[in-house]
């Protein structure tokens, strides 16, 4: 009976699973990317850089694969404690996975003899050497081609890149219309190794709810603060109740500021802007758990923290220990 084989255990033969990393610059679309194949808004993605500061893995599930993919934040020459700590993450992110996506944005050039003449710009190529140097298979994910007209152009910039790194692919995509994702899928799944689901099927993430409530307060932030604002605020969930009858989530959060100065700003004139950042993120975490949700924010001044690697721990920003946890 031992070497029977059945079509469960065909299926769990040749079931392939694995880690993909998602790295690039900032606002490359590596989140957009993430919620385009796990097929939910798992990722904060918005129109500003740097809004990702932690590593998150997302599950993709699909017939006969699963990839782990773990996004992460945008690789740049970083100054402050907190950019240090996103650049550590996102490199972090590139260890030990069994493909690395690097993904570039689509330039937007006038015409063929424009597309000829373009060379990947010095923070993209190195960008490019630090994901390198983790020694891991790299396929270039050209991203935003929605956006190229005449997609000829294509072709010049991919040879350009080529000519950089052995990539195992070159694949252009757009995840806003979903073009090109087939190729970046199939290349996918050749890459990983034959082996059991890393994660249960209906598993979308490894990180809790409550983390992703103060990512959706994050996001809120982003929307409605202007110029530099949002990246000196940090967000930590100081409790999450889940309320059986009526069914809701109760959510008390803090919004820290680095400076005194800041906290008029992020609360408003008649405390409209806090009022309207509870309000966004209180939609998109109903949005996220199918339930209505009730928002407690205050906003509180933790002096320096974006500077400070102690605080930035209190504030929940630690370097995992090992692997992908
Ligand atoms: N036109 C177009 N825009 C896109 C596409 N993918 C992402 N974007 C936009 O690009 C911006 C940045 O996208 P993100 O997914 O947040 O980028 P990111 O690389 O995760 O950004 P960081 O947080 O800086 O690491 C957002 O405004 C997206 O809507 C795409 O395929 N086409």
């Amino acid at each position: 009976m031992e070497s029977e084989s059945t079509p469960e255990s065909a299926d769990e033969m040749s079931f392939r699973a694995g880690t993909v990393a998602l790295c690039g610059r900032p606002n490359v679309g590596k989140s957009t990317l993430l919620n385009a194949l796990v097929g939910s808004d798992l990722a904060v993605a918005t129109r500003f850089p740097q809004t990702t500061r932690e590593r998150l893995l997302g599950v993709w599930s699909g017939s006969g694969f699963q990839a782990v993919l773990v996004d992460t934040p945008g690789i740049h020459r970083a100054k402050s404690a907190l950019n240090k700590f996103m650049v550590d993450e996102a490199l972090r992110g590139a260890q030990s996975v069994d493909l690395v996506l690097m993904l570039a944005e689509a330039p937007l050039l006038a015409d063929i003899a424009a597309a000829e003449a373009w060379e990947p710009g010095p923070a993209a190529t190195a960008a490019l050497t630090s994901i390198a140097a983790a020694g891991r298979p790299i396929a270039l994910v050209l991203t935003k081609c929605d956006r190229i007209a005449d997609k000829a152009l294509l072709l010049p910039i991919l040879r350009k890149w080529s000519a950089l790194h052995p990539f195992t692919a070159l694949i252009p995509i757009s995840a806003t219309t979903g073009a090109g994702l087939e190729a970046l899928r199939e290349h996918v799944v050749a890459a990983l190794p034959v082996a059991a689901p890393l994660f249960p099927e209906d598993q979308l993430s490894d990180r809790a709810v409550r983390w992703h409530a103060g990512e959706r307060v994050r996001a809120a932030l982003f929307e409605h603060l202007r110029d530099e604002l949002p990246y000196c605020c940090a967000v930590t969930v100081e409790s999450f109740k889940e309320q059986r009858k009526p069914p809701r989530d109760i959510v008390h959060a803090s919004v820290h500021v680095e400076r005194e100065s800041q906290k008029p700003m992020v609360i408003g004139r008649g405390a409209e802007t806090i009022k309207a950042i509870s309000m966004s993120a209180r939609r998109a975490i109903a949005e996220l758990t199918g339930r209505p949700c009730e928002l407690y924010l205050e906003v509180k001044v933790t002096p320096n923290w974006t500077r400070d690697p102690a605080l930035m721990e209190r504030l929940g920003l630690h370097a995992p220990v090992g692997g992908l946890s």
